[in-house]
């Protein structure tokens, strides 16, 4: 049996991991966190995930339940994340990290404490959204500089950072297949005179709208024809169940940084 910590319990990503461990075989929950001022310390995270008590309390630092878990799945924000890293290499546990939104010195960070634990990180941990990065590289390779390419994200009001990480990772995985980079040909919503589209850029655009759980499009248009690979999720159960795959896959793994692409074995050419 795995026992996962959860870190960011109470946040609408935390919910839905509670709900998947309960219906996850061979997972159980060991510990769970919140924010230090929470009003839900030391309530039952059962409860806050709406399963039933499960005897686990909301501790405001899984320093203080270490002895629970075998590994952290964190869907918080960036900092929080690296404070559970600091604690995950020090114990030499595992993580699942789901959370976005890091900066290149964040990111090195992670990759630098993989070289002594396993870590899953990954933008989105859905099968659907791990399955477009194949078809966008299919697409991208067939249709090659003869399209422009333009990527669209529509998130809930709540979601602080953008583009989303998914948008991010598609334009990455566009970008590398056409041999550009995307620091250089980038373009993150227009205004004003914005002047004619060059090829090579890769725009993107933000929507921030009620509940929307995540939605993604990536559109290669052509004079005279247009495709378009989208992917909606309507449940953040896709997300939870996916990070469940993910843990039960790391825990026998030897120190690395995976992606979802590994968990998934996505990683071969689908032509
Ligand atoms: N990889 C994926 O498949 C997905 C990734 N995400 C990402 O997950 C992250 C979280 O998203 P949401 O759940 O919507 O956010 P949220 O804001 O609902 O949840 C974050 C939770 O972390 C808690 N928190 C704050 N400080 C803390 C601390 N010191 N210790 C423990 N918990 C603390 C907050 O109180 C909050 O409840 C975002 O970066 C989002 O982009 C979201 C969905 C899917
Ligand atoms: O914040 C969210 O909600 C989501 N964030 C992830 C991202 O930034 O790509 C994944 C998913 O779309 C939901």
């Amino acid at each position: 049996m795995i026992r996962v910590a959860i870190s960011g319990a109470a946040g609408r990503m935390g919910r839905s991991l509670i709900q998947a461990v309960c219906q996850y075989e061979g997972i159980t929950l060991g510990a769970a966190s919140e924010c230090p001022d929470s009003p839900l310390i030391g309530s039952d995270a059962g409860e806050i995930g709406r399963v039933g008590v499960l005897q686990v309390p909301l501790v405001d630092n899984l320093d203080k339940s270490k002895e629970a878990f075998d590994l952290i799945i964190d869907f918080t924000r960036p900092e929080i994340t690296l404070a559970n890293l600091v604690l995950c290499r020090d114990q030499g546990k595992a993580m699942v990290i789901g959370t976005t939104g890091f900066t290149q010195e964040q990111r090195q960070k992670i990759t630098k404490a993989a070289i002594e634990i396993p870590i899953v990180l990954a933008p989105n941990m859905s099968v659907g959204v791990n399955l477009c990065l194949k078809l966008l590289e299919t697409a991208a390779r067939v249709l090659k500089d003869e399209v422009d390419i333009e990527i669209i994200e529509a998130h809930h009001r709540h979601k602080v950072d953008s583009p989303s990480g998914t948008a991010l990772r598609m334009g990455e995985v566009v970008a590398k297949t056409l041999g550009r980079d995307l620091n250089q040909c980038a373009v993150y919503g227009r205004q004003g005179v914005s002047g004619e589209r060059p090829r090579e850029s890769i725009g993107f655009s933000s929507l921030r709208a009620g509940d929307i759980v995540g939605e993604h499009t990536v559109i290669f248009a052509a004079e005279g024809e247009r495709i378009e690979i989208s992917h909606k999720a309507s449940s953040r159960m896709t997300f939870a169940l996916g990070a469940m795959r993910a843990s039960q896959w790391v825990s026998d793994k030897p120190p690395g940084l995976y992606d979802m692409q590994d968990v998934l074995g996505l990683l071969k050419k689908v032509n």
